[in-house]
């Protein structure tokens, strides 16, 4: 895990590739991706079949394999163990009672003159959602992403996720019966991005593809954007931590692994005035490593994308990590809420000590689906708008178009649009 000091002779350096690195790496899937995406547009499942022998490791015989059986989903619900099912419950109501305070409404105004205007919300018909599976199946991804959709009243919700091996997670079932998914589809990466976007035999072409995945579903989202709505970029996990020394080193380094676990492209930064804590965070991190479950991949993670950086002051901590513009960020500070007019860019942002980033991930309420590279600082977290779209409404009075007529004339005139022109002039007193 690098450790630098912002006084560092090379540190410009060192801090510019640790930014560059999400950028190259997309860079370079891209053609991988690009191919995939061209077999599913013209050869529709016959491709999917492919991509699924080779990355998931199974055969799919008939085009119906690639569909899961919603009665599966039943008797996995009803299977749960009751503190699995509580724990399930609790999570899916606080997340639908924080995602039920995001839904904007209609309006509509009257004026004087008898003109009415206003904006009408409206849902997506149809929407797809990517629930990750590769390394680790994602119920909670389930919830985050359905519930959303639900509240924004979409009518028609489809869901894809890969089924390494074949074999589906109970949980993730489960999930899916609790939120009343009936179409699900067994397939990941970038080719369930594509067959989302442009439809295949099997899988109806949506309006929207939201949720999270590796660098080939990032990449795939990114590149069918605009046949398709997306949410976002949401790619692998990150945790950027700005702490004091009033933080507890323990608590810090199993933070910073807690996303580091997910992927080996995940990335893991502290930025902290304190150099003694800097150093006991480095140690920490080492020793927890070992004990971990998934260690192959958060050692890898750790060591190629992992950072501590010590910072002379917390404001150039804090303007450090508004560069970097994290998927998550704690501030794990004496007075946390003091930062927190400074901070402009992170997905999601976790105030003090007793609030650990995966305690968003499953149960807070806010959505756990985040921008990841940079790009929260023009995203904003998945939300019931990702799944709405707003019509204007205008209607206007004769003394109302009257009142404005001959101004909307003018300009029309002065564009050399006559017909504009006359389309409003016509109607004039
Ligand atoms: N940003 C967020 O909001 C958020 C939330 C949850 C999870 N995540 C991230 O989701 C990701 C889950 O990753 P995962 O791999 O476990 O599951 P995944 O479902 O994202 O990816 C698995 C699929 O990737 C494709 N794939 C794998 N290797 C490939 C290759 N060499 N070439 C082409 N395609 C390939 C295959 O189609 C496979 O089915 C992690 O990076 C995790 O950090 C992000
Ligand atoms: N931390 C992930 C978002 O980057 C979400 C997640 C789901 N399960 C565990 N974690
Ligand atoms: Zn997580």
């Amino acid at each position: 895990m690098l450790l630098f000091n912002t006084t560092d002779s090379d540190f410009k350096e060192k801090f510019s590739e640790l930014l560059g690195r999400g950028a190259m790496d997309i860079e370079q899937v891209s053609e991988i991706v690009k191919n995939i995406i061209k077999e599913i547009q013209s050869e529709g499942n016959e491709a999917l079949k492919r991509h699924i022998a080779k990355f998931d490791r199974w055969e799919v015989k008939e085009d119906s394999d690639l569909m899961v059986d919603p009665r599966d989903m039943k008797k996995a619900y009803d299977k749960l163990s009751s503190e699995l099912r509580d724990a399930l419950h609790l999570a899916y109501d606080r997340i639908r009672n924080y995602h039920e305070k995001q839904m904007p409404k209609s309006w509509i105004d009257f004026d004087k003159a008898g003109n009415t205007l206003g904006q009408k919300v409206t849902p997506v018909d149809r929407a797809g959602l990517y629930i990750p599976g590769g390394k680790a199946a994602y119920p909670s991804s389930l919830l985050m992403n359905a519930i959303p959709a639900i509240v924004a009243g979409v009518e028609e919700i489809i869901v894809t996720t890969p089924t390494p091996d074949n074999e589906i997670n109970e949980l993730l079932l489960a999930a899916a019966h609790l939120c009343g998914i009936t179409k699900m589809f067994k397939v990941g990466g970038a080719s369930a991005i594509a067959a989302m976007a442009y439809g295949t035999q099997t899988i109806p072409k949506v309006d929207v593809i939201t949720g999270p995945g590796n660098i080939f579903v990032a990449t795939a989202k990114k590149l069918v954007y605009g046949d398709v709505n997306i949410d976002m970029i949401a790619g692998p996990s990150e945790i950027g931590i700005l702490a004091d020394n009033t933080a507890i080193p323990e608590y810090l380094a199993i933070d910073l692994l807690s996303q580091a676990e997910h992927d080996e492209m995940a990335s893991s930064i502290l930025i902290t005035p304190s150099a003694e804590l800097a150093e006991s965070v480095r140690e920490l991190v080492y020793v927890e490593l070992a004990k971990l479950e998934r260690e192959m991949i958060a050692r890898k993670s750790i060591e190629e994308r992992g950072a501590i950086i010590v910072t002379e002051t917390m404001e150039e901590a804090v303007e450090l990590m508004n560069r970097i513009a994290p998927e998550h960020l704690e501030v794990v500070t004496a007075n946390p809420f003091d930062l927190l007019p400074h901070i402009k860019h992170a997905g999601a942002i976790f105030l003090g000590s007793f609030t650990p980033e995966p305690i968003g991930d499953y149960m807070a309420g806010p959505n756990h689906t985040l921008p990841t590279g940079g790009t929260a600082k023009f995203y904003s977290p998945l939300n019931v708008e990702n799944f709405l779209k707003k019509s204007s409404i205008i209607s206007m009075s004769e003394d109302g178009i009257n009142e404005i007529g001959e101004a909307c004339a003018l300009l029309a005139k002065t564009e050399g649009l006559t017909a504009h022109e006359k389309s409003v002039r016509i109607r004039l007193k």
